[in-house]
């Protein structure tokens, strides 16, 4: 292909080998990386073909790149997408946003003056099952939604072995259960039902070995008209992930290891399939990669903005301020200030 666009990946550790596989997969790009860590960036470079690859993001941005993954951890993630846009690069940033609000609004007003363009990967977004539960709660076939109840749980050891020795230990660079994991399921949430008004939460460090954040969450949110409550653990043996929303005449429910949603109207009655679709974990990441370079091109709005990027960081911080004030908190207050 001679139109390809120049990617860089910033970061190849977990989710940025990842996204360098399945942005290679579309074959729309051609994708160089820049990663600190010498070892794994050769490494990455020689098993995936990389020709360009750099240890320092200076050197990588004055070389020529149209667009940008950012897939370090969450506290660098401001700083690195604010420099890649000063030198003329559109985004793909990491969940979450960041772990904090600082350099946010002057990101939002450099890409306006830039005329950049960025999106926030939160990858459930590309899913289709739950695209589709989405369309069909807007279809207004079942009502209004009137309850959201979400609940996932899994060994995280079993996934991330490494979880004590990277950013996961420590709540700063945007680690524990909540910032890591529990974002997920809140930007989904938002996705479905519109954003949280207000929260209260508890959390607790309960059982992961080797780490002191908290790995077991409950939150109950207001959303809209939407009673909305979160529980999510990384020590259960099963992995699973259920999102169900009850509506005035019917209810969904988007299941993750299932790739389905279902639904009922008729007490007693059967589920129902609404759409199901086996898929890899990488093709979520491949429709992710689809999606953003779609944006790119113009053909449609990003899978998530930053601005429900940065909401979802509201919530993320809110969490972690209701526990510690054992009160209700308003994440519209962290956007405001
Ligand atoms: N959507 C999803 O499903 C997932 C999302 N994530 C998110 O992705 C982000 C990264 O997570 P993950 O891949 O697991 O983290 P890792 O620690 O596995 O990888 C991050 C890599 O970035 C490198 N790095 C740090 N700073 C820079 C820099 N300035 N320039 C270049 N490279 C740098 C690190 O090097 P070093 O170790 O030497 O500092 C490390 O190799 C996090 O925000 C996380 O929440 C993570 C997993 C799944
Ligand atoms: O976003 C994520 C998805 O799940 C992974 C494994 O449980 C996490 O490490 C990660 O941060």
């Amino acid at each position: 292909m001679t139109d390809q666009r120049r990617l860089l990946v910033v970061g190849v550790g977990s989710i940025g080998e990842r996204h360098l596989r399945c942005f290679q997969a579309t074959d729309r790009v051609d994708v160089s990386i820049c990663e600190l860590n010498d070892d794994l960036r050769e490494k990455i470079a020689a098993q995936y073909g990389v020709e360009r690859q750099y240890a320092d993001l200076d050197v990588a941005l004055a070389d020529s790149h149209d667009c940008a993954v950012i897939a370090t951890p969450a506290h660098l993630h401001i700083d690195v997408s604010t420099r890649a846009v000063e030198a003329g690069l559109d985004l793909l940033i990491e969940k979450p946003l960041s772990t904090n609000f600082k350099g946010i609004s002057e990101l939002q007003i450099l890409l306006q003056e830039k005329q950049k363009k960025a999106a926030i990967a939160y990858v459930y977004r590309a899913h289709p099952a739950l695209a589709a539960m989405k369309a069909a709660l807007e279809s207004g076939k079942y009502g209004k939604p009137v309850q959201l109840v979400v609940v996932s749980g899994q060994n995280f050891p079993t996934y991330r072995p490494a979880y004590r020795d990277i950013y996961y230990k420590s709540r700063a660079t945007g680690g524990g259960a909540v910032q890591d994991a529990l974002t997920h399921s809140m930007n989904a949430g938002e996705y479905l039902v519109g954003p949280v008004n207000a929260l209260v939460a508890d959390c607790s460090h309960q059982v992961l070995e080797g780490v002191d954040v908290e790995d077991t969450v409950h939150v109950i949110t207001r959303q809209g008209g939407v009673l909305g409550s979160f529980s999510l653990n990384q020590h259960q043996p099963a992995n699973e992930s259920s999102m169900t929303v009850i509506c005035e005449r019917g209810m969904l429910r988007f299941e993750y290891q299932k790739s389905w949603y279902r639904w009922i109207t008729e007490p007693d009655s059967e589920w129902q399939v609404g759409y199901q679709e086996t898929l890899e974990r990488d093709t979520l990441f491949q429709r992710q990669a689809s999606a953003f370079l779609d944006y790119l091109d113009g053909f449609c709005p990003p899978l998530c903005t930053l601005e429900e990027g940065a909401q979802t960081l509201a919530v993320n911080l809110s969490i972690l301020d209701s526990v510690e004030k054992r009160a209700w908190i308003e994440p519209a207050h962290y956007i405001s200030n």
